[in-house]
């Protein structure tokens, strides 16, 4: 897969983040995330959307089925590319966020894709035990998130680089592993706790790769972005 990366637009109104997009001129993917989305709403979608952008919507849906199924009913309606929700919530809810998408997906339009999030990548195995009571190992648990995911017919999963390879072998190469995480060799992980390279996800079996904080703060963001982009795609 050789998706341009999806930069992470973590910013706190949609004037930065535009003003920040401005270089790239309608030529990248761009995920939007709970911060701009709650300040902004779907003006910024259309806004991006018009630019050319190609949009994950990255909300994390997490509540009982039928809430979740009503919200990705509207959520069908900006017509963006991906959109997910937290694994944790289960299978029937998985099921019916598939199916509001699938009601709310005007005719005649591509209906987004939707994945689910596995384990954070802010967390790791032992974070897991405390907090989660998990006694399996994190691959272990991720996988098995994937395996309920792909269950209840969804196109893929959020994990980290280094349980893609995993994924694919449980659940296939169709089967999306959008993999956040992703630092520079000698960049700073910050929250991030499970990190690879961009040339590692190109080998570890990614099929996207999601890239905030190592381009958007990055001191020329359009030369970051090539950098991770020739690194991702292996030119
Ligand atoms: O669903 C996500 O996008 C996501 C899932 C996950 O497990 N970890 C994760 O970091 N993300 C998102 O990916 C982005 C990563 O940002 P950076 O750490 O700055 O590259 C953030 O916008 C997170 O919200």
């Amino acid at each position: 897969m050789t998706d341009s990366p999806f930069i992470a637009l973590d910013f706190p109104t949609g004037e930065e983040a535009l003003r920040f997009l401005q270089p790239f001129e309608g030529k990248a993917n761009v995920k939007v995330g709970m911060e701009l989305f709650y300040k902004e709403g779907p003006a910024i979608l259309r806004e991006l959307k018009a630019r050319g952008y190609g949009i994950f919507l990255d909300l994390k849906l997490h509540d009982i089925p039928n809430t979740v199924k009503s919200a990705m009913k509207i959520l069908a309606q900006y017509e963006v590319e991906l959109v997910n929700v937290h694994a944790a919530g289960g299978v029937r809810m998985m099921e019916a966020a598939l199916e509001g998408l699938e009601e709310g997906t005007p005719a005649g339009k591509t209906r987004p894709r939707i994945i689910a999030v596995t384990q954070l990548t802010s967390t790791d195995e032992a974070s897991m035990r405390a907090d989660q009571l998990i006694e399996q190992s994190l691959e272990q648990s991720v996988v098995h998130y994937a395996k309920k995911a792909q269950e209840a017919g969804l196109d893929g999963v959020v994990c980290s680089v280094l349980e893609a390879k995993m994924i694919e072998e449980a659940c296939g190469k169709d089967f999306l592993k959008v993999t956040p995480g992703i630092r520079m060799a000698s960049g700073e992980t910050h929250d991030q706790k499970r990190v690879a390279t961009p040339q590692f996800a190109r080998e570890n079996g990614s099929t996207h790769i999601v890239v905030g904080r190592a381009i958007t703060q990055a001191a020329d963001a359009v030369k970051a972005h090539a950098e991770v982009n020739a690194l991702w795609k292996g030119q």
